[in-house]
């Protein structure tokens, strides 16, 4: 058979330091054995101490890296990361509608770990009314929570309201990750809505550490994976949510401050 492997395709920002971003996914999809394509949107100059510059890539160089995808793999599942700018999430809605791509998980990346502004502010509007309503599954921090929906998250009651809010913009499925900035907290729970209107919550033990750069790219990478390899959603955001659990739990000691989460704990097992 011919292109039968699973095949996944990251749209999403280079980060250098190897955390986040792109070669974050890449390191799940690897670790999840499935094959990871990508389509490149931009480039972070940063390590774990912070972002220090950015550089968008332009969109016709964009478009002939989704042409040259569709034309040649059989992508099962896609996701979005850092998308930089309204003209980018133009572009890439553009393609993604154009070509067969599987099912989309949307990471709407705003800020980083460290607080540096990801997406311009300009583009909030443009990312809710393109990509949101394309999105299969949508996984937001508690910041972009907040940013999306316009609600201010006291409550776990809150916290269902902004998945209902972002659903009535059209995504699917939304998994609201919960606090997780707070030394003293013993638990981090997540919300999860499906599309079939049932709904649950993933707690899990709060670790305490500062290697936790791209946990967010990490969980939606796996999410993608599992959909790729054919899983149904709520299945794909459980495993997801463990392997990231256990990538926090099983530190690697790399970088000096904000450092990355262990990809490598499914080949330590
Ligand atoms: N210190 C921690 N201990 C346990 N679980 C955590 C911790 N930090 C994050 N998580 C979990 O990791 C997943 C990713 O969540 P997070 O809120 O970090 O996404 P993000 O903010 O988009 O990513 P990032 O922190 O990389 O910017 C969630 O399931 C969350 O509950
Ligand atoms: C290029 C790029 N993309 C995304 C993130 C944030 O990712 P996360 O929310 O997982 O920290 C990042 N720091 N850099």
């Amino acid at each position: 058979m011919i292109n039968d492997f699973p095949q996944a395709l990251t749209i999403a920002g280079s980060e250098n330091g190897g955390g986040a971003g792109m070669q974050a996914d890449l390191h799940t999809l690897f670790a999840e054995h499935v094959y990871g394509t990508s389509v490149l949107t931009a480039c972070v100059a940063g390590n774990s101490y912070g972002v220090h510059v950015i550089h968008k890539l332009p969109i016709d160089f964009i478009n002939q890296e989704f042409k040259d995808i569709a034309d040649d793999f059989k992508i099962k599942a896609s996701k979005t990361g850092m998308l930089a700018d309204a003209n980018l999430i133009n572009a890439v809605y553009k393609n993604y509608t154009k070509y067969d791509l599987g099912p989309l998980v949307v990471d709407p990346v705003i800020a980083s770990n460290h607080g540096e502004m990801l997406l311009e502010n300009s583009a909030i509007k443009t990312l809710k009314r393109k990509l949101i309503p394309i999105a299969d599954v949508l996984t937001l921090n508690f910041y972009e929570s907040q940013k999306l929906s316009g609600i201010q998250i006291k409550s776990d009651q809150d916290m269902k309201q902004v998945a209902e809010v972002l659903q009535e913009l059209g995504a699917n499925n939304i998994m609201i990750k919960g606090k997780n900035d707070n030394a003293n907290r013993k638990v981090v729970k997540d919300y999860v809505l499906l599309k079939s209107h049932h709904d649950f919550w993933l707690s899990g033990q709060y670790y305490p550490t500062h290697h936790k750069d791209g946990t967010g790219d990490t969980l939606s990478a796996a999410i993608t994976a599992n959909l790729a390899k054919g899983m149904d959603v709520k299945a794909s955001i459980i495993e997801a949510k463990s392997y990231v659990d256990d990538a926090i739990k099983h530190v690697i000691n790399v970088g000096h401050k904000l450092g990355p989460i262990n990809h490598y704990v499914k080949f330590q097992k």
